[in-house]
């Protein structure tokens, strides 16, 4: 079975044009099927900010206290989970919202050596059955990454972590969209770009901020034997579409430089 997993960037929700929802429609019913992973950190930083509670980020993710954790979810299983859902209705497809709470679709432990991020989790297990099931139902998965473990203890994860522990588990191709045109290198978008050079890039400061977690997310579903891994505009028509069908796309895309060398 083709699937694509989509990261929908939280910095490119509330602007993707109704052409990305149609595309991604399309893909189903070409046989390719989208499971999408959403964010939404500008929406609770402003739901934050609003709450007058700050907010703290350490190398691309969220410290969560425990009220910043309700915010969380709140936000992105609530509201963007749903607006999402409802563009992909609006666009002629079928879609169920859920978190990675939900079914205990994602599986979560805190996140190794961050105790001052709080209640940040990793995702260790990924019910495949539950979303295979969807699948087949001809649904479009929309998942928002709050994660649980067995105590029922919730989790906030960064999306693009969890898209890529969804990749990896089904090991999809991952097309992350945002508000970029790709990793970009004094303004221009580096098209393609390997493991060493994403870690050069980290060091020197040329990448920072939300980048990170989405390059980190890159490389280690290519370690875990993911084919392609890719990051595009969302407000640039077809290039998800594109991307699943092996075209070239405007953007960039990732690849392991450590195994070619191993291989020379
Ligand atoms: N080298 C880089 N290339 C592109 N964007 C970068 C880079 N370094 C930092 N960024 C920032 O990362 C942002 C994308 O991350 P983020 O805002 O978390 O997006 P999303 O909501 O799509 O996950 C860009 O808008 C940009 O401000
Ligand atoms: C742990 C962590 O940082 N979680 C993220 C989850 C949302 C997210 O990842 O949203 P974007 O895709 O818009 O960045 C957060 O709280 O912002």
């Amino acid at each position: 079975m083709k699937m694509l997993v989509i990261k929908c960037g939280g910095s490119t929700v509330d602007v993707l044009p109704s052409s990305f929802f149609t595309e991604i429609v399309k893909l189903k019913s070409n046989g390719i099927h989208p499971i999408i992973v959403h964010g939404g950190g500008p929406a609770i930083t402003e739901l934050l900010h609003t709450l007058d509670v700050e907010t703290v980020f350490v190398n691309g993710l969220r410290k969560t206290t425990v009220p910043v954790l309700d915010v969380v979810e709140m936000v992105l299983s609530g509201n963007v989970n749903k607006l999402i859902v409802r563009h992909i209705i609006k666009a002629g497809g079928i879609a169920l919202g859920l978190s990675g709470v939900d079914g205990m679709l994602l599986k979560a432990k805190p996140l190794e050596n961050s105790e001052e991020l709080g209640l940040v989790g990793e995702i260790f297990e990924v019910n495949k059955n539950l979303l295979l099931t969807l699948i087949n139902e001809g649904i479009i998965p929309v998942i928002s990454p709050v994660a649980v473990d067995k105590q029922g203890q919730h989790y906030n994860t960064n999306a693009d972590l969890a898209a890529a522990a969804i990749a990896k588990h089904f090991q999809a191709p991952l097309c992350m969209v945002s508000d970029v045109d790709g990793v970009l290198l004094n303004g221009n978008v580096i098209p393609t770009i390997s493991d060493l050079e994403v870690t050069k890039l980290i060091e020197e400061q040329h990448i920072t901020s939300g980048m990170i977690p989405k390059v980190k997310a890159a490389i280690s579903c290519l370690k875990s034997g993911v084919e392609k891994v890719g990051i595009v505009n969302g407000s640039k028509a077809n290039l998800v579409h594109k991307f699943a069908t092996g075209e070239a796309v405007a953007g960039t895309t990732f690849y392991i430089e450590e195994v070619l060398k191993q291989h020379v």
